[in-house]
């Protein structure tokens, strides 16, 4: 299938290197410089910069602009898509209906693994095309196909924004290494390993059990948990995904 993708920012580049697999995949751009750098990138794409008339008649676009430009961009969009996929957080179905003419509408959100085809992506919106709309984002990775907006913009607090919350558990077991004294090199590469593998036991095991099956009684693990639950980390995780998903709904209501 043929996807345009509007915008060439970090999304649009990370789903475009995925996509590129399986899909003819064209970027609407509106910076003609700007494109050329991506596609050195991405040699298989075609760019294109975005006329100010630009029309997207039978197309199946995948919108990758911020949000707050909805409607600058979109008034420079003429014709009627037939799928519009779009990208963009909080952003509701009926905003998308208001701006962007088209047969068919799936709101989506993906994570920046796309770029390693390793995307956990949500999808909601219109059923009729739930086959294809879920075709074309397993070449990027896993989906989920949600069965309301609501459920999408947790989604969005999770999986969406999820990557820089893990980067930052990340970034501070790796700076811990290196305060206790290991070397950068070093610490960085046992923490990719660690999540790697803690990764692959959450495909099959409750995170309970394996805190279980790796606590010892009077050992390591049960001082450093306990450092965790003095410091609130728990809840710090549960107020980050609530106030995370009000913000998706707040931009949704813009
Ligand atoms: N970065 C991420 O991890 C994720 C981002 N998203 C969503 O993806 C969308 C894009 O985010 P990023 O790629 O991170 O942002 P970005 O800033 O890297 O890219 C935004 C793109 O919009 C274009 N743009 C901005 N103003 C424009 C205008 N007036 N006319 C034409 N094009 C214009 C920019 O040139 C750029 O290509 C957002 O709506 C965001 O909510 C969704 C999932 C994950
Ligand atoms: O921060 C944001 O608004 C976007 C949505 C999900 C990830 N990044």
């Amino acid at each position: 299938m043929k996807l345009t993708l509007i915008g060439n920012g970090t999304m649009a580049q990370s789903l475009a290197k995925g996509l590129v697999a399986n899909h003819e995949v064209e970027i609407i751009g509106r910076n003609i410089n700007k494109l050329k750098e991506v596609q050195k990138t991405i040699p298989q794409i075609s760019i294109k910069e975005l006329d100010d008339v630009e029309d997207i008649t039978g197309k199946n676009i995948l919108f990758c602009v911020k949000p707050y430009v909805l409607q600058t961009v979109s008034a420079r969009l003429s014709g009627k898509a037939n799928i519009l996929f779009s990208i963009l957080a909080g952003t509701t179905l009926d905003s998308l209906k208001k701006h962007i003419e088209a047969k068919y509408y799936v709101r989506t959100m993906p994570n920046v693994a796309a770029s390693v085809l390793k995307s956990m992506t949500t999808l909601t919106g219109d059923e009729e095309v739930k086959n294809e709309a879920l075709e074309i984002f397993t070449s990027i990775g896993q989906t989920l196909w949600l069965e309301s907006e609501k459920q999408l913009d947790i989604a969005t607090a999770v999986a969406g924004s999820g990557p820089a919350f893990l980067a930052l558990i990340a970034e501070g077991l790796t700076d811990g290494a290196v305060r206790a004294g290991l070397p950068r090199d070093l610490s960085s590469k046992l923490v990719q390993g660690l999540f790697t593998g803690t990764s692959t036991l959450l495909e099959t095991q409750h995170p309970a059990l394996i805190k279980d099956s790796v606590m010892s009684p009077g050992g390591t693990t049960a001082v450093g948990y306990g450092v965790l639950e003095k410091n609130g980390v728990r809840n710090a995780m549960m107020d980050t995904i609530e106030q995370t998903y009000n913000k998706a709904q707040e931009l949704g209501k813009k």
